[in-house]
């Protein structure tokens, strides 16, 4: 093996008959989107391939979640290499969704549109043309289907079912208040407004159930006959013939099989999954794919580099005082209340299992100078049993005492990560290296959350009701100490970004038409490509990053 390169062990090639004109790798948020949207017509046949199955009762049941983020056939694990502290174990693991609807099927279901100034900066600063507050505000409003109605940040008549008010409880109230409190401004629908602000999470959730992109997109497209869709497909790499991308090879039940294109090749496959599929197609950094043993085809260094990250602390305390029992919603997920709420989400469709982790959300400034949004809070009426990796919403460790959670994220983080193969095989575990917490900025803002989170839960009404901190504890008070404690004990906010990212320089992945440089007929369409930062949740940005994208590739069809 005198040139280190080592050829995939995918076995036998089966060629599978079709002509398709449009390859849609991965059915997530992305994917669904892009499925859905390039078959409407009837005039081009589409293939979706995922790795993943199908659907089951617990993605639809919105606490679901709990179950569905400890389940291998539900998620993705991808284990990170860097550690957290010089000397210590690398022990961390990022999730990703896995099945039809992807991310959106497994996800907390807050719907978060990001800010505009967002967009506008994904063109003024990152040279992604086209892509700006105008553009992606058009495609978040044909997204929805808004409960109040359609208006200046929200839609009506789409189809995605949006709630700003989908459950609430008695510390709700209180928690809102002492955000006002600290100078947020309250608001009905979070997504309506921007700046710091602090209202109930609006959510995607319809009568009771989870609206993944599976459920909205994916089921009418495939019952088209122009659509085929097949799970269990595992793609191991894009084959390139010509200087254009020719087919995929997907391993199906243990047998590869390869999918011939006439037209386009599209990854959906998530920030994490398509940079590493690109170099395992031999796209990327020349040197690195070689040590990988992977022959250099495309030479894109940027493949798997300036990946941007939201990194949360969940803080969690008990409650105190003689009410203490009855505000919380620790009775309702635990025990015989846990059984009550079932019975009643069974025959009612509501209450606490009808919705997401956290009822309670809030944007705020804590360190940037420019004072727009940095951070986000999601405040929950529970607490978890606390372990030593200090899981951020261990769903399934719910304390049966009465608690409270603030979870806090920041959103403008400096430092960049990079993920790359080790060797050609998708078997073969990547590196990936987040560099959290590498600038002083992202420093100083860690500490300035922790600090901003206590002032938030001590602000009245609330604090009367706050006990012990249970993470990081009092004790931690420091600037050192905090940031230690948050380097520890932080997780990623399951929101990466930028590991393909869009751009007008030739050193960007794609351009913004979403096409990868260097080869003809293969776009991407996920969050890999997101240039800038997202102040919010990343499903919307992935849906109406494709809903855009599906018109782009329309435009472009021969
Ligand atoms: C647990 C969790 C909670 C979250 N909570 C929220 C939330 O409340 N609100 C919010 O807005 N965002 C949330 N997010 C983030 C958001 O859901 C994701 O950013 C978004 O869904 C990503 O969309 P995507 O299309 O880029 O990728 P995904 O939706 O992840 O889709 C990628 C798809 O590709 C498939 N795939 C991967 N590799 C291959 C392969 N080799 N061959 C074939 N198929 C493959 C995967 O199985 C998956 O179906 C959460 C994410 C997670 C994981």
């Amino acid at each position: 093996m005198g040139s280190g390169i080592r050829t995939a062990s995918y076995g036998a090639q089966e060629s599978e008959p079709g002509h398709w004109d449009y390859i849609v790798i991965g059915a997530g948020s992305s994917g669904c989107v892009m499925a859905e949207k390039l078959s409407a017509d009837g005039k081009s046949r589409v293939l979706v391939l995922e790795a993943g199955g199908e659907d089951n009762f617990w993605n639809r049941l919105p606490k679901g979640v709990a179950k569905l983020v400890k389940d291998p056939r539900k998620i993705w694990l991808y284990q990170v290499t860097q550690p957290r502290e010089t000397g210590s174990d690398a022990a961390e693991f990022w999730i990703r969704g896995k099945g039809v609807g992807g991310s959106s099927s497994v996800n907390g279901m807050i719907w978060s549109r990001g800010e505009p100034a967002d967009y506008d900066a994904w063109e003024s600063r990152h040279g992604a043309t086209g892509w700006n507050a105008g553009s992606m505000t058009q495609a978040l409003n044909a997204l929805e289907d808004h409960a109040d109605g359609a208006g200046r940040f929200s839609g009506s008549g789409g189809p995605v079912h949006v709630d700003p008010q989908v459950h609430s409880h008695p510390l709700a109230a209180r928690m809102i208040e002492a955000g006002a409190a600290l100078g947020l401004r309250p608001v009905r629908d979070l997504n309506a407004q921007t700046g710091p602000r602090v209202g109930l999470y609006s959510h995607n959730i319809k009568r009771g159930l989870r609206q993944s992109a599976a459920g909205t997109f994916l089921a009418p497209a495939r019952h088209r006959p122009n659509v085929e869709v097949i799970t269990g497909a595992a793609v191991q790499r894009v084959v390139v013939a010509d200087g254009r991308a020719s087919a995929v090879d997907a391993s199906i039940s243990g047998r590869s099989r390869r999918f011939s294109c006439a037209g386009e090749i599209i990854l959906c496959t998530g920030a994490l999954e398509t940079p590493l599929l690109l170099q395992r197609s031999g796209i990327g950094d020349g040197a690195s794919l070689h040590r990988a043993g992977v022959a250099p085809l495309i030479a894109l260094p940027d493949v798997g580099r300036h990946m941007s990250e939201h990194l949360s602390l969940s803080m969690p305390y008990r409650l105190r005082g003689s009410g203490a029992a009855q505000l919380g919603v620790h009775r309702s997920l635990t025990g015989t209340g846990k059984y009550l709420a079932m019975l009643r989400w069974a025959t009612r469709r509501d209450g606490i299992m009808a919705t997401g982790p956290f009822e309670v959300g809030a944007f705020d400034n804590v360190h940037h100078a420019d004072g727009r949004v940095d951070a986000q809070y999601y405040l929950g009426a529970y607490s978890f049993a606390v372990g030593s990796d200090n899981d951020p919403v261990p769903l399934d460790r719910i304390d049966p005492r009465p608690g409270l959670t603030i979870l806090g994220s920041l959103l403008r983080l400096t430092s960049k990560g990079s993920l790359h193969i080790t060797g050609p095989d998708a078997g073969d575990a990547p590196v990936i290296e987040p560099n959290f917490l590498a600038t002083q900025h992202d420093q100083e803002s860690a500490v300035a959350l922790v600090r901003r989170m206590r002032r938030f839960v001590h602000a009245p009404p609330l604090g009367r009701h706050v006990g012990t901190e249970e993470v990081p504890g009092r004790a931690v008070a420091s600037d050192a100490d905090i940031l230690a404690a948050f380097r520890r004990l932080s997780s990623c906010g399951l929101h990466a970004t930028g590991t393909c990212r869009m751009g007008s320089d030739a050193a960007s992945v794609v351009d913004p038409r979403l096409r990868v440089r260097g080869l003809e007929r293969l776009r991407i369409v996920d969050c890999s490509v997101i240039p800038g930062h997202v102040t919010g949740n990343t499903n919307a940005p992935a849906m109406a990053l494709a809903w855009r994208a599906a018109q782009l590739v329309l435009d472009d069809r021969p």
